[in-house]
């Protein structure tokens, strides 16, 4: 006899957009943000035995998700996220995790004239600052932050050599290189019992986000990177220990790769090596290098005094 193995349902790609309008500068601030959110619980029946009783209806998560962007502030992302898990917990008991997503879109306000405008915004790049919540009745409430589709190069401080040479391979060894990748970094917190916990010290998602982005670019810029493997860890390390209050630290980049064009066949250009100039960007294939990175936690259990 098959039995349900796993379940959740949910409205994905809610597209939300909320201004504050300062009443005394007249100043705007936008956030646009796409919102998934998945309910898991006591709703096998719905799946089994065509029994809608358990079912909130997707439409309703969808109302839900704009409701507490009215009611609450949408900043930071966390804090909204774990509250609208939050929320489908409370009204509902037979739901037992919500799994909320926030994909948050860059709006930059626009500089003019040396000021910065009340009300115009621009799209400064694909990055996004990601955030999913695990709001659960027996885990309390797992927030991961994140930055994705931050697009990064750099036309040297990059070698990779001494990897293993075998039957199998054609690669040069390089000393230097170009390394470019999209950055997907992701650090999750110590859970959180409530959203009240989450609310306390609200500003340290901000911070972390402000120096994971900075950890990021300057450990890729300054790096003298012998792989991306050693240059993720390093930002890992970094990120771990400017925020304590995060357990681990992730990267997921590919390695998207930029090749010598050899035209020595017309008029014996040189272009390789030294004189390598024009590159042909790869699209495909890429590597793709992951590793998450967790604090050493005998560090930090206090040494019990007898
Ligand atoms: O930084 C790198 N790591 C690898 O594992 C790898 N493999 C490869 O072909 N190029 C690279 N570069």
């Amino acid at each position: 006899m098959p039995s349900l193995a796993s379940a959740r349902y949910g409205k994905d790609n809610v597209r939300v957009y909320k201004v504050h309008r300062d009443q005394s500068s007249g100043v705007h601030t936008v956030t646009e943000m796409t919102v998934c959110c998945l309910l898991e619980g006591a709703i096998e029946a719905s799946y089994t035995k065509a029994d809608n009783s358990v079912v909130v209806a997707t439409d309703s998560v969808k109302n839900t998700i704009y409701i507490k962007a009215k009611e609450h502030p949408v900043n930071p992302p966390e804090l909204y996220a774990a509250r609208l898990g939050q929320h489908f917990l409370d009204q509902y008991p037979h739901v037992h995790t919500a799994n909320v997503k926030v994909v948050v879109h860059r709006w930059t306000r626009m500089n003019l004239d040396g000021k910065p405008h009340p009300h115009s915004f621009f799209r400064d790049g694909q990055e996004t600052r990601n955030v999913e919540a695990q709001v659960s009745q027996s885990g309390g409430i797992v927030l991961k932050s994140g930055i994705v589709g931050l697009t990064v190069l750099k036309s040297t401080g990059s070698a990779f050599h001494g990897f293993i040479r075998d039957e199998f391979t054609t690669l040069a060894e390089t000393w230097d290189r170009i390394l470019s990748t999209d950055v997907d970094c992701t650090w999750t917190w110590k859970s959180f019992p409530t959203t009240d916990a989450v609310n306390n010290g609200v500003e340290r998602f901000d911070k972390a986000w402000e120096a994971a982005r900075a950890i990021t670019m300057k450990t890729f810029a300054d790096d003298e990177s012998a792989s991306v493997q050693n240059t993720m860890y390093k930002m890992c390390e970094q990120i771990l220990a400017a925020v304590p209050e995060v357990d681990k630290a992730g990267y997921t980049l590919p390695n998207k790769h930029y090749f010598e064009i050899d035209l020595s066949w017309h008029k014996g250009l040189k272009n390789t090596g030294k004189d390598a100039e024009v590159y042909a960007p790869q699209s495909s294939p890429n590597g793709l290098i992951h590793c998450e990175v967790a604090r050493d936690d005998k560090t930090e259990i206090p040494i019990p005094i007898r």
